[in-house]
């Protein structure tokens, strides 16, 4: 079992008298890739400002099992006068990070987010994406083990957009993302659990995407099978391909293992 990172429990939001959230209860778990979802004022935004510690329930309570947060919000502040790269060297140093180490840690990120060619220019002149990319690097500085990205993907053009989804499906491998969205591009690309925010703010599901695994095996009978009937098996011939949840993979490669079965694959499944 994962840990669970984030717990909401009977959690409502009122702000200037209106109720936005009302008596969610979810958990997120450690390294998941999580969409919160909903139409236009059903309070994505509000949930995501209350993971990041920004608000506070008005009843109800938010449990924060995380070390540092990354909030990244929909958008950047206009206008900054700084120069790109000297913008990410002063929120180098609000995060405390050494003089001699910015340069390292800014170059890797450089790299990864492919912005070299614009470190000079003046943040106001930067576009949309790149701006978006700046906010998302000054987030990471901070080595956070949660990100949380409030519609990353609006106003990108659709080759931004894809450049941004291979981003972050690499630092998911890292970090645990949770962002608000209303591309299916990214919910289907990156997330492996939905909340969805029915509007008047309750909610409306939850539906979680548990993280497969796929295990194929070579096996002397059928009846080696036959406690894990709830599983889904495809038989080939003398091998058998079988989807298990992640958590339960372990327990179950011991249990075929002891039941004389060769085990010749097992991946993960998106
Ligand atoms: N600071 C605030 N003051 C007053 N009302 C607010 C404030 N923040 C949010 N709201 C209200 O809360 C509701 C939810 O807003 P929120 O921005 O969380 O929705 P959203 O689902 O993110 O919307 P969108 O998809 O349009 O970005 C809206 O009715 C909004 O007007």
């Amino acid at each position: 079992m994962e840990k669970v990172i984030f717990e909401a429990v009977n959690l409502s939001k009122e702000i200037e008298g209106n109720l936005v959230l009302q008596n969610l209860s979810f958990k997120f778990e450690d390294k998941v890739a999580a969409a919160i979802q909903g139409h236009n004022g059903s309070g994505k935004s509000t949930l995501l400002k209350i993971l990041a510690g920004i608000y506070e329930p008005s009843s109800g309570k938010i449990i924060r099992n995380t070390r540092r947060i990354g909030y990244v919000p929909e958008h950047f502040p206009e206008n900054l006068r700084f120069k790109l790269k000297e913008y990410l060297v002063i929120m180098s140093s609000f995060h405390g990070i050494s003089r001699k180490g910015i340069e390292f840690e800014l170059s890797k990120l450089i790299d990864l987010f492919e912005i070299e060619q614009f470190l000079e220019v003046p943040l106001k002149h930067c576009s949309k994406g790149t701006k978006q990319k700046v906010g998302i690097i000054q987030a990471l500085l901070a080595k956070p083990d949660v990100l949380l990205l409030d519609e990353p993907l609006t106003g990108l053009d659709s080759s931004s957009q894809r450049n941004l989804i291979h981003l972050l499906e690499k630092l998911k491998k890292e970090v645990t993302i949770i962002f608000t969205t209303h591309e299916d591009v990214m919910i289907e690309k990156l997330a492996n659990q939905i909340l969805y925010i029915e509007a008047r703010g309750i909610l409306f599901s939850n539906e979680t995407r548990k993280k497969k695994r796929l295990i194929k095996v070579e096996f002397p009978q059928k009846e080696v099978f036959k406690d894990l009937d709830s599983i889904h098996i495809q038989y080939e011939g003398n091998t058998a391909v079988i989807t298990v949840d992640s958590a339960m993979c372990d327990q179950i490669l011991i249990s075929l293992l002891n039941k004389k079965c060769s085990v010749l694959e097992v991946r993960e499944m998106r």
